[in-house]
């Protein structure tokens, strides 16, 4: 097998990925099989291997015990890593959490530790890798529920009981496990604490040396206070601690963030609290084993390194002291492919690996499409209207002195378009990242629509299935051919060209060259390491054109670019003529088009009137529904399940289905009737006008006729599709975004960046008075908002983590505030560099869905969330972006949105309607009624849009 040198394709690193998991698999039968044989010595294992091959791998000499003979085999040609009595067994407790103590481990260990899901192994598996000494120590990760259901902690149970001898650091949930091993009670904190600070103080031992006790100066010379961030909602009950459990560090009375307890704690648990004295550390009178209730790993704790070094000098001390059994020196231990991680592909079944999906920004190919791009400087500052014009102008046929009398025509010309939009980049001092925007239609010969639909399981409705079965028959189908479906292109930059100058396509100054646009909606999730999903979207799961054809604008000097893939020599004319079109667009009847971009931000908020206009609508749950859900979260943080839960809730509006007076507070003034759904083209240009965003974005898929209309249970008529054969739009799913948040970019030099919006409050007019600051700063300092902000902070650099470069992981940016048309928000930036040889697919799988969308720990709050929202979340929550085509050499960048303050429309004229997602974060903090006004707050923006429309189309403005 060549050393993987970063060479490898995308393609091979994923198939030999997979072969490592059928390895896995084999390995562990084996032992099984051989555990249960009661044998297990190395000539039993010899009678049935290669000796060849596992002497080409065993390096030096014997293997000690049966679990390396075995696993070296089976991996073939995959080379052994030395055994290491320096290096960490991480166990991973299903948090969101544990790639941060990956991250602080491998920076002190100087090589990353080992992941194991704790129900990936069992003890008889594990016992004798520990027993020959093959980890220097055990890590026990934080993680959702209670350290007495084994559930929750598998495998963490047997290490604490019976690896006597093994230096073994319990953080969080592994703490609370090692208490209750020796019988210990592990019961309700005084008061949940998620994502909040507190000063702790020490008794000294030897895991805080160098760390000072309290707020005062340590005499290590790290000045400071012990700050540390605490997700608990339990804790150890210190009278109940055995002898032989010693409490090492507490809580500082009065050493909290100040943010006070929640409203619903007795006056009692909150004294508690403050009083200080929460056990905070726990450690082993006779054994090498310690405990820490919070979280070192923490963004916002201090000193976490310097404990887990102390951690790693105690546990080798005590190695070195004799006593434990040691390895032989050379011999094979975990195993790891050249070049990658062994975090990503030994024992534990690993989102990155098992996750990726096909077909995204596949490297390959025969090497023959170009990219040819054109660079017309300052077009757009002579065309009136700004990028809106030339979006409508080349994309919605609105061509000089056309006459758009048909209220839907531009939607009509628009099927099959996209337009991410940096819809800010023109309003004064707002979000320079938005320099930006990239628009396409039909493209050329590789353009391709592919629409998806998850498999559905056997429960779903005959109907349902069927519907999923038309999308898949529909899926890569290229709209006006007959031809059967066809893949996405395979295509590699290879021969990257300019047309007709000397530059290369590396000056272009974006990323993009052409690839994927579209979405991926909340319940692709099924595809990444989430829960299968409860309910599924009756529009597809997952849209996405592989544009062959863009026009992307800088908004920062009003230049256009031209970009076409070539590959059937039709790319030139197109260049030509989309040319004349843009250069022509200076004698362009503005009129004929919206108002533009100059005027973007102007038509605002004068009417106070509007924001309580949600007429017509339905919410999925209604006030007391939703209130009495959010403290169904409120429990489930009670219990330790959850620290964090991001619930959501639903707007719609179906044709024939107008329920007037249904719902909670505030939804129902429905004075304007909406026989039809609103149309995309003209909603979206006010949505742009009046909740501008950086992260906009106007899809318009035709090739969607699922028949059926969100939740299955809308009054949408069977036979839809029949009828609608003559509606041009019968098949369209229209999504009119104004995200503010980015979920996830790569950018083309590797680097990774989330940038997570957590905390949200109301703008007060006019904008910029001292009450509106004042809201701004009161935000900035509010701590309820700040928790929320860094559990999502800590989750994203641990999701960045599965997929980075050891060391690389940082947070340039935390907790600033933003401010939009309708809403402040707290924005922090998490950054990464992407480890060579990840695939593009497994980078957004890794993090998928967006955490700011679930809460933290993602995988069983995910679960919660199924419990309560009745409905699947559909196109909401997902991620709008792109995924270029990879350049020569590097990866396929992309820049990809999170979901929200968005409508998806479907404007067909039977069985169609209009879809608001709308949620916050809840967390042990939040105010039941308050999330619902923060709901409706955040959907205030997009119905105010759908007003108009309706106000335009029944002629009354
Ligand atoms: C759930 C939504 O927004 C999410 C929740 C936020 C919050 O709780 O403050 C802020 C931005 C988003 O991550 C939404 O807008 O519907
Ligand atoms: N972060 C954690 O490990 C939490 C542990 C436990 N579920 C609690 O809430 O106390």
């Amino acid at each position: 097998m060549p050393p993987d040198d970063g060479s490898l394709s995308d393609e091979e690193w994923l198939r030999r990925a997979l072969d490592a998991a059928r390895a896995r698999d084999l390995v562990r039968d084996r032992l099984e099989t051989l555990a249960a044989s009661d044998g297990g010595d190395g000539d039993e294992f010899d009678r049935n291997v290669d000796d060849d091959a596992s002497r080409a791998i065993v390096r030096g000499g014997d293997a000690p015990a049966s679990v390396d003979r075995a696993a070296a085999t089976a991996f073939g040609g995959w080379i052994p890593c030395d055994a290491d009595a320096d290096r960490t067994l991480l166990v991973d407790n299903y948090d969101s959490y544990t790639y941060n103590l990956y991250h602080l481990i491998a920076a002190v260990d100087g090589a990353p530790p080992v992941v194991v899901r704790n129900d990936a192994i069992a003890w008889h598996q594990l016992e004798p890798a520990l027993r020959a000494g093959h980890f220097g120590r055990v890590v026990l990760s934080p993680g959702p529920g209670t350290p007495d259901r084994s559930d929750d902690v598998g495998i963490c149970a047997d290490v604490l009981s019976n690896a006597v001898d093994v230096p073994v650091l319990g953080v969080c949930l592994g703490h609370q496990a090692l208490a209750t091993a020796h019988g210990g009670v592990v019961g309700r904190a005084p008061v949940p604490m998620h994502g909040r600070l507190h000063v702790l103080v020490h008794d000294d031992s030897p895991l805080f040396a160098g760390i000072p006790s309290g707020g005062g100066t340590g005499e290590g010379g790290e000045g400071g206070s012990f700050v540390v961030t605490r997700y608990h909602s339990l804790a150890v009950d210190a009278a109940s601690l055995p002898e032989c459990l010693i409490p090492c560090a507490w809580t500082e009375r009065g050493g909290g963030d100040g943010g006070g307890v929640p409203s619903n704690e007795s006056a009692t648990n909150a004294e508690i609290e403050d009083a200080g004295g929460v056990v905070m550390a726990l450690r082993h009178r006779d054994r090498p084993h310690y405990g820490v209730q919070f979280h070192p790993e923490s963004v916002c704790s201090r000193f976490g390194e310097r404990l887990y070094r102390n951690f790693a000098a105690i546990a080798k001390a005590h190695n070195e002291g004799g006593s434990r059994t040691r390895p032989t020196e050379g011999v094979a231990g975990v195993m790891a492919p050249r070049g990658i991680d062994p975090a990503i592909v030994c024992i534990a079944p690993d989102a990155p690996t098992n996750a990726t999906t096909g077909g995204f920004a596949t490297v390959d190919g025969d090497g023959k499409t170009r990219l040819m791009w054109m660079r017309l400087p300052g077009a757009l500052a002579s065309t009136p209207g700004g990028s809106e014009a030339l979006f409508w102008r080349l994309f919605g046929g609105d061509d000089a002195g056309a006459e758009l009398n048909d209220p839907r025509a531009r939607t009509i010309a628009a099927k099959d378009t996209f337009w991410l939009d940096s819809a800010t980049a023109s309003v004064a001092g707002q979000c320079p990242r938005s320099r930006f925007s990239f628009m396409g239609g039909r493209g050329g010969g590789l353009w391709r629509r592919l629409v998806y639909a998850l498999p559905r399981p056997e429960r779903e409705s005959a109907r349902a299935k069927a519907a999923a079965r038309r999308a898949a028959e529909g899926a890569a189908a290229r709209a006006g051919d007959d031809d059967a479906p066809r893949d996405p292109p395979i295509v590699s930059l290879s021969d990257e060209k300019n047309d007709g100058s000397d530059a290369g396509v590396d000056d272009l100054p974006f990323d993009f060259r052409c690839g994927f646009v579209g979405y991926l909606g909340y319940e692709m999730r099924a595809e990444c390491d989430s829960p299968a999903p409860r309910h599924y979207s009756p529009v597809p799961d997952a849209a996405l054109y592989f544009a062959d054809r863009a026009v992307a604008v800088d908004h920062s000097n009003d230049d256009v670019y031209l970009l076409a893939l070539e590959a059937e020599g039709d790319a030139r004319s197109w260049m030509a003529e989309t040319e004349r079109t843009v250069l022509a667009l200076g004698s362009f009847d503005a009129t004929k088009a919206n108002k533009g971009d100059k005027q973007t931000g102007s038509a605002s908020h004068t009417n106070e009137a509007a924001y309580a206009y949600e007429g017509g609508f339905t919410f999925r749950r209604d006030r007391d529904e939703y209130v009495g859900d959010v403290q169904a979260c409120q429990r489930a943080i009670d219990r330790g399940e959850t620290y964090e839960v991001c619930l959501t809730n639903e707007l719609r509006r179906t044709v024939g289905e107008l329920s007037l007076g249904a719902g909670g507070d505030g939804e129902v003034g429905g004075s304007i009737p909406a026989p039809r759904a609103p149309d995309p083209a003209t909603l979206y240009s006010v949505l742009r006008r009046t909740n501008p965003a950086p992260y906009a974005a106007f899809l318009c898929f035709g090739g969607c006729d699922f028949g059926g209309a969100p939740d299955n249970s809308s009054a949408v008529s069977s036979d839809v599709t029949s009828d609608n054969s003559s509606d041009p739009l019968a098949d369209v799913v229209a999504v009119c975004c104004s995200s503010p948040e980015r979920f996830l970019r790569l950018s083309a030099g590797g680097v990774l960046e989330a940038k997570p919006i957590k905390g949200t409050a109301p703008r007060v007019q006019p904008l910029g008075c001292d009450a509106d600051v004042a809201e701004a700063s009161k935000l900035a300092t509010s701590v309820k908002d700040r928790a929320e902000n860094l559990m999502i902070v800590d989750l994203l650099r641990n999701d960045l983590g599965r997929v980075c470069v050891p060391g690389t992981v940082s947070v340039p940016g935390l907790m600033k505030i933003e401010s939009y048309a309708s809403v402040h928000q707290l924005v922090s930036t998490v950054q990464g560099t992407k480890r060579g040889g990840v695939p593009t697919a497994a980078c957004v799988a890794a993090a998928f869905p967006p955490g700011s969308m679930t809460g933290a720990p993602k995988f069983r709050t995910v679960e919660i969330i199924d419990t309560l929202e009745p409905g699947p979340r559909g196109v909401y929550s997902g991620s709008v972006g792109y995924i270029s085509v990879p350049r020569k050499s590097g990866d396929g960048a992309f820049d990809l949105n999170v979901v929200i303050r968005t409508a998806v429309v479907k404007p067909g004229l039977r069985g169609g309607g209009v879809w608001v997602g709308s949620g916050g974060a809840i967390t042990a903090l939040s105010d039941p009624v308050g999330e619902w006004e923060e709901m409706t707050l955040k959907a205030r923006a997009v119905l105010r849009a759908i007003r108009a429309c309706d106000e335009a189309a029944s002629g009354t403005v």
